[in-house]
């Protein structure tokens, strides 16, 4: 961990120099250019889903839920709720944190046994490129598994913040779960209930700008081993990238919208009906990016597997049965995550 640097710092001593550890193999930078950014606009074609209509009992919308899953694995919410001040105050007060001197951030340094702190969102292993990134990771429900020793003491005020804006990313994740329970199939409270506790950490990503944007990845190619991805980004930059039918399509954002994605153990429990869509972040020669990702998650101990009724109607199991710690920890361990390979080893078959 030592020898990782800090990116923002990288950029801040020098603003030319990309170190080689950061730059990304030809292989890597090929597939990067197949972007269809300049094709056509497909981010428009992104699923955008009104929570107001599905908290209404809307089944109009509740369909178009199911198939955003179906089809795209990501989609963005509207009329969630949460109040634009509670989403600036936190933009403000992260980019305000992020600001402040090494020193200041390091004083919650993510320690080498937790994934909680400032530091970088995966593990490294060697020989791995590093991706032109920070994080600030902390877990924020249960409050019993929060290190308060790891939280910001500053910008003033910026716990309250956090606390603001992640109660407001709960009702949005429970009103969801409970959704996706009903085009699943099941009572509403059925996933919320699976996950024994719902667990939601927190990873703020930072990207500096990067004068050799195509030679880098601010975060690489992942899945996520959520259930499911609770994300702000920014209204002005343009970073996210999911992959759809081989190629990137960008997420543009919609101000003050919600992105949420699906992750591996919704794959998993709906038995491949629900897709956890590969991602990335790629950087801009001139701006910095902030994104605020909420990762929902069940509690170690659950065994998660593809639900019987599904596996009826699909006709066969796609996925085996794994214990979520397991499943987590061992994906984890292998440091930054490699496309979809970690789903892959839950495949029956693998
Ligand atoms: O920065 C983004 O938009 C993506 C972040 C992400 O995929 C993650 O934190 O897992
Ligand atoms: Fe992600």
């Amino acid at each position: 961990m030592e020898s990782v640097p800090n990116v923002q710092e990288l950029v801040r001593n020098d603003p030319l120099q990309v170190p080689e550890s950061f730059l990304i193999g030809n292989e890597e930078e090929e597939d990067k250019l197949q972007s269809t950014a300049d094709k056509y606009n497909p981010s428009s074609e992104i699923p955008i889903i009104d929570l107001s209509l599905l908290s209404r009992g809307s089944e109009e919308e509740l369909h178009k839920l199911d198939k955003a899953c179906e089809e795209w694995g990501f989609f963005q919410v509207i009329n969630h709720g949460v109040a634009t001040e509670v989403l600036q105050e936190m933009k403000d007060a992260t980019a305000k944190f992020f600001e402040l001197p090494l020193e200041e951030k390091n004083k919650i340094r993510m320690p080498p046994d937790d994934f909680q702190g400032y530091g970088r969102a995966y593990a490294v292993t060697q020989g791995q490129t590093l991706d032109w990134s920070d994080a600030l990771f902390l877990s924020i429900y249960p409050t019993q598994y929060r290190r308060p020793n790891l939280w910001p003491t500053a910008p003033e005020g910026f716990k309250e913040t956090i606390e603001a804006y992640s109660s407001g990313v709960k009702r949005i994740r429970d009103e969801l779960l409970r959704c996706l329970s009903s085009t699943l199939g099941m009572e509403k409270d059925a996933l919320l209930n699976l996950h024994q506790e719902v667990i939601q950490v927190l990873r703020a990503n930072y990207y500096p700008p990067c004068k050799m944007p195509d030679k880098v990845l601010g975060l690489s190619p992942h899945s996520d081993t959520s259930t499911i991805t609770i994300l702000m980004q920014e209204d002005n930059v343009t970073g996210l990238q999911i992959r759809k039918e081989g190629e990137w399509v960008p997420v543009k954002p919609i101000p003050n919208a919600f992105v949420v994605n699906v992750g591996d153990v919704m794959e998993i429990w709906s038995n491949g009906k629900y897709r956890s869509i590969e991602h990335r972040a790629v950087t801009t020669e001139s701006k910095s990016r902030i994104s605020y990702a909420s990762f929902i998650l069940p509690h170690a101990e659950v065994e998660v597997e593809p639900f019987g009724h599904i596996v009826e109607l699909s006709g066969s199991q796609k996925y085996k049965k794994v214990k979520y710690g397991d499943y987590l920890g061992s994906s984890l361990k292998k440091g930054k995550l490699k496309g979809k390979s970690h789903i892959e080893t839950a495949k029956i078959g693998s």
